[in-house]
């Protein structure tokens, strides 16, 4: 059985001196992801280790380089799911958490699908997680990124400067068993209103997994959400589409519905990989042993 990996570290208009860095950041985490699966892991192991390490890559928006909120905060969210049990565990607005993952992961195991905010950090707590400082999460590039956003009173709507939207990171994977996995997390958008929750951490929008297919998403959140982007992408795939073909074709719909943009990632039962994006540019890495 062959296992295969995809990751990705966010779509849009990326500087050519952050393109190099951001792949070598999504090869560096398939290729933790594929040790997982070599080693005969499950695919959720897999799309768990690999988006902590994009967590705990800077140049990326998630966990560690998240963006800030209007109020100059941190809101991060993540979702993670499992194919062929169909459990679910994804976190809106949690704050002071260093790896939202892998308490995603912890929410996957609890009876419950979604924590949210004040409750998912009281579930942190109970879950023997330790917090962290603002300052431990904030780098440098954000902070610009939110004083220039503050200074042009950018709104989540208006594409004003080209930092936006990017750095979202997410995994997909398929195990030695066939089964699949799905993850992804972000900071969201710059100077999001605070409580704002994009798709990243709700099911079927920003990230999805069946018997068939894994899917994780990046871009413009809001219309991911409006178009339950993951779920159409799972659908095509379980109605005989190659994960490229259902790539393509929900990217394809995207561009006819809005006029914002996104990129995705698909892997599908037999080890096949697809990614489609109609933003300038994707950042995304992929690791197959077949
Ligand atoms: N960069 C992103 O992908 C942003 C994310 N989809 C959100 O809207 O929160």
């Amino acid at each position: 059985m062959s296992v295969a990996i995809v990751v990705h570290g966010g779509a849009g208009t990326i500087s050519p001196e952050r393109i190099g860095t951001g792949m070598a950041g999504c090869n560096e985490a398939a290729q933790i992801g594929m040790r997982i699966l070599e080693q005969g892991g499950t695919a959720l192991d897999a799309v768990e280790a690999a988006v902590r390490a994009m967590e705990d890559n800077p140049n990326f928006n998630a966990g560690t380089g998240s963006c800030l909120t209007s109020e100059g905060n941190i809101e991060m969210d993540a979702g993670i799911m499992e194919g062929h049990t169909l459990q679910v565990g994804a976190l809106a607005g949690i704050e002071l958490v260093k790896n939202p993952i892998a308490l995603a992961r912890l929410v996957l195991q609890s009876p419950h699908a979604m924590l949210i905010g004040r409750g998912a950090s009281l579930f942190a707590e109970e879950q023997g997680i330790a917090f962290c400082q603002l300052e431990d999460l904030l780098t440098e590039r954000q902070y610009n990124n939110w004083k220039r956003a503050q200074a042009q009173h950018t709104t989540e709507a208006e594409d004003l400067f080209e930092e936006k939207k990017h750095g979202t990171v997410g995994a997909v994977a398929v195990d030695s068993h066939g089964h699949l996995a799905a993850a992804t997390s972000t900071g969201g958008i710059i100077n999001k209103h605070p409580g704002r929750v994009g798709d990243s951490p709700l099911v079927g929008c920003g990230f999805y997994a069946d018997a068939n297919a894994a899917i994780s998403c990046t871009g413009y959140g809001e219309d991911f959400t409006r178009l339950t982007i993951a779920r159409r992408i799972a659908d095509a795939v379980g109605t005989g589409k190659t994960a490229q073909e259902a790539a393509d074709e929900v990217i394809a719909f995207l561009g006819t519905q809005t006029k914002e943009t996104g990129g995705v990632i698909v892997v599908d039962k037999h080890g096949n990989t697809g990614q489609a994006w109609n933003s300038e540019n994707m950042m995304y890495g992929s690791a197959q042993n077949k």
